[in-house]
């Protein structure tokens, strides 16, 4: 994808130009579509999709990991599961870049190191700020988690409506798609995975 880069000058609020192949991929699109891109309510349209598709694909320029290198050692021998649930989230999906819009529940039992609470959610939305299957954001985020805190567990289970099945295609409206990922003692151990299961609210 193109980046935006410097200031505009023809932009009085000085946000970063748009370069001019992207705005006339979208002006095609808007003609296939079966409008016109010169008219008036449309002249400005290229600029703002491009913009707000750099905003939905934010994650391409984070790596998410990132948010886990500040971690805290002294919790007083915490040694229970660490939940963070009901974290909204959008996404798109990289059949149709139709939005996603979900929740996702994300515990781990720690070792010895936990972090902020708050950089759960952020490693979720790096992932998710990017095209997207639901299968491969559950899997990234646990796998992130999972490597970089080396806890004795990792769960995330995430429960989405995808656009494209409501939208357009199969027009399904109120169907939601749940994806989960254990690791480590919720993977092995049953009664461990049913105790994360159950403070999830499964
Ligand atoms: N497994 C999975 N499938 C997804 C996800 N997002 C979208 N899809 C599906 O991706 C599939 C793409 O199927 P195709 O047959 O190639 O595309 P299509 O002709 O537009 O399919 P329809 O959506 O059925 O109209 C569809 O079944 C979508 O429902 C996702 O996150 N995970
Ligand atoms: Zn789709």
């Amino acid at each position: 994808m193109s980046s935006l880069v410097g200031p505009d000058e023809d932009d009085p609020r000085g946000k970063p130009p748009v370069p001019e192949d992207v705005q006339e991929a979208i002006r095609t699109l808007i003609r296939w579509a079966g409008d016109d891109p010169l008219r008036e309510g449309l002249l400005d349209t290229p600029q703002r999709v491009a913009r707000a598709w750099k905003e939905y694909c934010l994650g391409y320029g984070e790596d998410p990991s990132i948010h886990l290198s500040r971690v805290f050692e002294e919790v007083g021998g915490y040694n229970e599961i660490v939940l963070l649930r009901d974290i909204p989230f959008q996404s798109h999906c990289e059949h149709h870049m139709a939005p996603i819009i979900g929740k996702a529940a994300i515990a781990y039992l720690p070792t010895d190191r936990v972090v902020g609470i708050s950089k759960l959610a952020r490693v979720l939305h790096g992932f998710a700020r990017r095209l997207q299957v639901q299968e491969r954001l559950t899997a990234e985020v646990a796998d992130c988690i999972w490597e970089h805190l080396q806890p004795q567990g990792v769960a995330v289970v995430i429960e989405a409506s995808h656009s494209c099945m409501t939208a357009r295609g199969v027009r399904t409206p109120g169907v939601t798609m749940t994806t989960s990922r254990m690791m480590g003692t919720f993977l092995d151990d049953p009664r461990s995975r049913e105790e994360v299961l159950k403070l999830m609210g499964y």
